[in-house]
């Protein structure tokens, strides 16, 4: 006989989602914070979202029911880098998929600023001066580097081309994509770098992409290159970063995601020059809790079979 799931959230659902929910599963959803939960753990099934300061040591003994965890976020790194839950049976879906849209958005928009010198001209209004700059650009006819070809990736890459743009990405195995005009694989990560305008990345935190953009890397762009990333802070060696601006060895750099957040008041890259910061906000839009709980639903449906799941992350590969 099948069982009423029950589900935790650590965020308030509305009604009205919980509702949806409800109907995709037999279910019973509380909305806690995780100190009011504690005296549910024992019960729970499932869990829908996690705390990143939970210390899953302690955590997981607490929770002996739990099946599945869906997260809101895409990476999931700071997850698996708990060993006994890399290697529990405790099934793991993300959210994959649902930053496209605000994602290639905020980074267009990163370009434009830059090569507009929108954000020269919008200082100038503070300083009340009216300068017509001579250094306004076109992203038509430049060249992007997508590094990390996923959901993100993509969408990146479908709304460079529709500006003009060309496109390499870098990519571990050879695919047909619609929106790149030339694939490398990450053996050639260099030559996709050494003819990029812009590179993007847009990769997971792994082994593999920790600190990849290092003072290597950043040697075998151009000089007139911007650099974009919006994965994960420790995908980018920062103090490399700042020694590759301070130097002019490339020309400017847009970070969203940092080795240590919120950055430290004190942080250097706060004042180094040509680099603008945002503050983990590229993927934020009013349509993403509804995004992600549309493949929670899904995935509900078809949990009591466990087959053809959407977003289940490889434990052991890390995304
Ligand atoms: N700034 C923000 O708010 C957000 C940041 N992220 C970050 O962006 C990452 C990517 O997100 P999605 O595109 O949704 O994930 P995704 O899983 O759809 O795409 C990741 C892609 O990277 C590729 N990849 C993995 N290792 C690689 C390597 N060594 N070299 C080249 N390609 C490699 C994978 O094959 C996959 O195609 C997330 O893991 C997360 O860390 C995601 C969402 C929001
Ligand atoms: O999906 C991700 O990965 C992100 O970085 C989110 O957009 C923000 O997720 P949190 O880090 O706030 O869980």
């Amino acid at each position: 006989m099948q069982m009423t799931l029950q589900i935790l959230s650590f965020i308030q659902l509305s009604d009205s989602q919980k509702d949806l929910i409800r109907k995709s599963g037999d279910c019973h959803i509380n909305c806690l914070r995780p100190k009011e939960a504690a005296v549910h753990y024992g019960q729970i099934d499932v869990l829908l979202g996690y705390d990143a300061q939970m210390d899953m040591d302690a955590f997981l003994p607490q929770m002996p029911n739990l099946k599945w965890i869906h997260t809101y976020s895409a990476g999931v790194e700071r997850l698996l880098a708990n060993e006994n839950f890399r290697r529990s049976d405790i099934l793991l879906t993300n959210s994959r998929g649902i930053h496209g849209i605000p994602m290639a958005e905020h980074i267009l928009g990163t370009m434009l600023s830059f090569s507009r010198c929108l954000i020269e001209a919008w200082e100038n209004q503070k300083a009340h001066q009216w300068k017509r700059l001579t250094a306004p650009d076109e992203l038509y006819g430049k060249t992007a580097a997508v590094v990390g070809l996923g959901s993100i990736g993509r969408e990146v890459s479908k709304h460079l081309k529709n500006v003009g743009m060309r496109v390499v990405a870098v990519k571990r195995k050879k695919t047909t994509e619609p929106f790149v005009d030339e694939l490398f694989d990450t053996e050639h990560l260099g030559e996709a770098l050494s003819k990029a305008d812009y590179v993007i990345v847009a990769l997971p935190l792994t082994p593999q992409t920790h600190q990849l953009f290092d003072s290597r890397a950043f040697n075998m762009m151009k000089e007139t290159a911007f650099f974009i990333n919006v994965s994960r802070g420790d995908v980018v060696n920062e103090d490399d970063l700042v020694d590759a601006l301070s130097s002019k060895r490339i020309r400017g750099a847009s970070l969203d995601v940092f080795a240590e957040e919120p950055l430290p008041e004190d942080s250097p890259l706060w004042d180094v020059e040509n680099l603008y910061i945002t503050p983990h906000h590229s993927s934020i839009s009013p349509m993403y809790l509804d995004r992600s709980l549309k493949i929670f639903r899904n995935n509900l449906q078809i949990f009591p079979q466990r087959i053809g799941m959407l977003n289940v992350v490889d434990k052991m590969r890390g995304y």
